[in-house]
């Protein structure tokens, strides 16, 4: 977790980067809904990847996944802390039994 971490520091760092010489910076400079655009274009080819079972290409499309979800975090000021928080309190809890608890509409 300690990569994601690091990441998420230079991220936030970068946020006050030149955008010329960042690809945080630059995208950050395009704001939020850019930053979930492009978040959304990254699940999509690591989408594509899995579906034509590419271990590399899943491996590489993933890890821009991660990165363009920080960037999006980050965008909307959503801190890596606040995300792993929700994680943490849903650990032991079955996402059956979660999803029968919730109630019917
Ligand atoms: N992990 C990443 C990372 N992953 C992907 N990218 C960049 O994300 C961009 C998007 O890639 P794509 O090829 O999908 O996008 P595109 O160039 O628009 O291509 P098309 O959509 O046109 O095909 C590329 O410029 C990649 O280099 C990243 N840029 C930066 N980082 C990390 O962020 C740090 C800070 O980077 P800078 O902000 O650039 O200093 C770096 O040291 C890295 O640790």
């Amino acid at each position: 977790m300690n990569t994601l971490n690091d990441l998420a520091q230079t991220i936030s760092e970068r946020a006050k980067a030149d955008p010329d010489s960042s690809w945080t910076a630059k995208l950050l400079a395009k704001g939020p809904e850019k930053c979930a655009e492009k978040f959304g274009e990254e699940a999509v080819e690591a989408i594509i990847e899995a579906i034509k079972d590419d271990r590399d290409g899943l491996i590489s499309e993933s890890a821009d996944v991660l990165f363009h979800l920080l960037v999006m975090l980050q965008s909307r000021g959503v801190t890596l802390d606040e995300v792993l928080a929700e994680l943490d309190r849903r650990q032991g809890t079955s996402g059956i039994a979660e999803k029968a608890s919730r109630p019917k509409s």
